[in-house]
């Protein structure tokens, strides 16, 4: 069945907060524009501000014109969309404050109840509780939970024993909305639909991957969350281990959910903990102190808002990952991510071997070997760049290296490249679970992070200072140097 044939009842817990008003709501209104929403889906908004469904309508109306493109908004179907929107007020942790919220379930029966959790996973199980005792959760019902879940392995599988006490697994719909990205799962198709990467995807082919997530921004305000986070938990545990995942997974059996996450975790199961002396060339960890942004002075990290002088906290993270399989044996993946770089800019790149016999001349030999640059963000594409002879006359057999590119946007013309969110949204309606992370990827993923969470704890030491606007700390530089590398120039 397709969506716009499933009528669902999606229920917004912290409907009134950033996550639900900046993406949650925006995301919903491009599926109504694209009439994948079923006529008679409801989107009920929960939360705890005593307001009506008028008031609840206008709130998000007024998000639609800040979030959505002026050209996207279709005035028509924002209307249609406005009117699938209800407010129910409830106190999550108040049982009787449900009730409300179950006599408007219960006016349509018929449908698929969906109850995305965008607010704090400390609520997750009180949520849960309330909803089991008020009998709003049905069989066919899904439940949608944002990151971060937990902040450790602990506490992680505490969360996720809450939930598993009311929804089965097959019911749990856990975000990364790094999976959501168009271009995340274009990786799934290029290797596995060209036998042309296939063949070459492995330690005989390729020497090195890159994995750059690099963001401008700084923690925007969010001083409270990110220090007790870091960008080992905010950013690795979850995007870059996802991504990771599918850059190094072998060929699942097929493309159902299980199939791709048995595939996921057996990477996850296979990277090499960091211990000991690794600790010295196998991590940087930094922290972003003023610099300039686009040609602005912006403060550092410990003079943003709020900040707490005997933070030690991350900001910027640098990993060299060894995988233990037959594929992967003796490929480093470089893994980088930081706030306050000089670009927003996410990209894979694979590095191939070089030509082991060579015919060209010496001082060009540095440049023989073919990348192959994943871009998520921004621009998604994929560029291989290959060697060419340069043109011209007089120049003998000069080498040059040239992009073979695919641009989405400039390729496939009139295709509008989807919010992460909206796609998401899709697969829960459809109850896909295939871009979801199954309980077990968290649990690993946990556990590899934990280790170093648990030395850098032990140690007490201030991450490597590095000034905002620039590729993090040279420590990360000399990481990759010390394998005779360079991290990916053109972001
Ligand atoms: N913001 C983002 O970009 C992202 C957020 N997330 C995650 O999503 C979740 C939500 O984040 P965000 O939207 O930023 O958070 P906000 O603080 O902006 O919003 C929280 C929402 O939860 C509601 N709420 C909180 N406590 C209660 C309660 N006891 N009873 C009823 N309602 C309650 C608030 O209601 P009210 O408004 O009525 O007070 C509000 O609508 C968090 O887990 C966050 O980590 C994940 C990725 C990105
Ligand atoms: O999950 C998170 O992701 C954003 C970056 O997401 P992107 O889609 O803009 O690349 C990051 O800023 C935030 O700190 C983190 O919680």
């Amino acid at each position: 069945m397709v969506s716009h044939d499933i009528p669902s009842d999606i229920v917004i817990f912290g409907a009134l907060g950033d996550l639900a008003q900046r993406k949650l709501i925006p995301s919903l209104y491009h599926l109504e524009n694209a009439g994948l929403l079923c006529k008679e889906s409801r989107i009920i908004g929960v939360a705890r501000t005593d307001m009506d469904t008028a008031g609840f309508r206008e709130q998000c109306k007024s998000s639609l014109a800040t979030f959505v493109k002026a050209e996207e908004l279709d005035p028509t179907n924002q209307d249609i969309f406005l009117d699938k929107l209800v407010y129910s007020q409830v106190d999550f942790g108040t049982t009787e404050q449900y009730q409300g919220l179950k006599s408007t379930l219960d006016e349509q029966l018929e449908r698929t109840r969906i109850f995305y959790f965008a607010t704090a996973a400390s609520l997750y199980g009180i949520i849960c509780k309330n909803l089991t005792e008020t009998g709003c959760i049905e069989e066919s019902s899904r439940v949608v939970l944002e990151k971060p879940i937990g902040h450790d392995h602990d506490s992680s599988n505490q969360i996720n024993d809450e939930v598993a006490k009311y929804f089965e697994e097959s019911q749990i719909y856990r975000i990364d909305h790094y999976l959501g990205k168009e271009t995340v799962q274009n990786l799934i198709a290029l290797r596995f639909a060209n036998p042309i990467f296939g063949a070459q995807w492995n330690q005989n082919q390729i020497s090195h991957v890159e994995i750059t997530v690099a963001e401008k921004v700084g923690i925007e305000g969010r001083w409270g969350y990110f220090d007790k986070a870091g960008q080992m938990r905010d950013m690795v545990q979850n995007h870059l281990l996802q991504l990771l995942c599918l850059t190094a997974m072998d060929p699942p059996g097929d493309l159902t959910a299980d199939m791709i996450r048995d595939e996921k975790v057996k990477v996850l199961k296979l990277m090499k903990p960091i211990t000991g002396s690794m600790h010295n060339d196998h991590v940087v960890r930094g922290r972003y102190t003023k610099g300039m942004i686009d040609g602005k002075q912006v403060p550092g990290y410990m003079e943003e808002e709020g900040a707490n002088p005997t933070s030690n906290t991350e900001t910027f993270v640098s990993l060299k990952v060894e995988i233990k399989s037959w594929r992967w044996a003796g490929v480093p993946f470089y893994l980088r991510t930081g706030k306050r770089l000089p670009e927003k800019v996410s990209q894979i790149t694979i590095h191939f071997k070089k030509q082991a016999h060579y015919i060209f001349d010496e001082s060009q030999r540095h440049l023989a070997h073919n990348k192959l640059i994943i871009r998520l963000q921004p621009e998604e594409g994929i560029s291989l760049q290959i060697l060419n002879k340069d043109q011209g006359l007089g120049q003998g057999m000069r080498l040059r290296a040239g992009p073979l590119k695919l641009n989405f946007s400039e390729t496939f013309e009139k295709a509008r490249i989807p919010d992460a969110y909206e796609r998401l949204l899709l697969e829960v309606i459809q109850g896909n679970q295939y871009l979801f992370v199954r309980r077990d990827e968290i649990e690993y993923a946990w556990k590899w992070c934990d280790q170093l969470l648990e030395h850098w704890d032990k140690e007490n030491t201030p991450p490597l200072p590095y000034a905002a606007g620039s590729w993090g700390p040279k420590a990360s530089d000399l990481m990759v140097m010390k394998d005779g590398r360079s991290w990916h120039e053109d972001q």
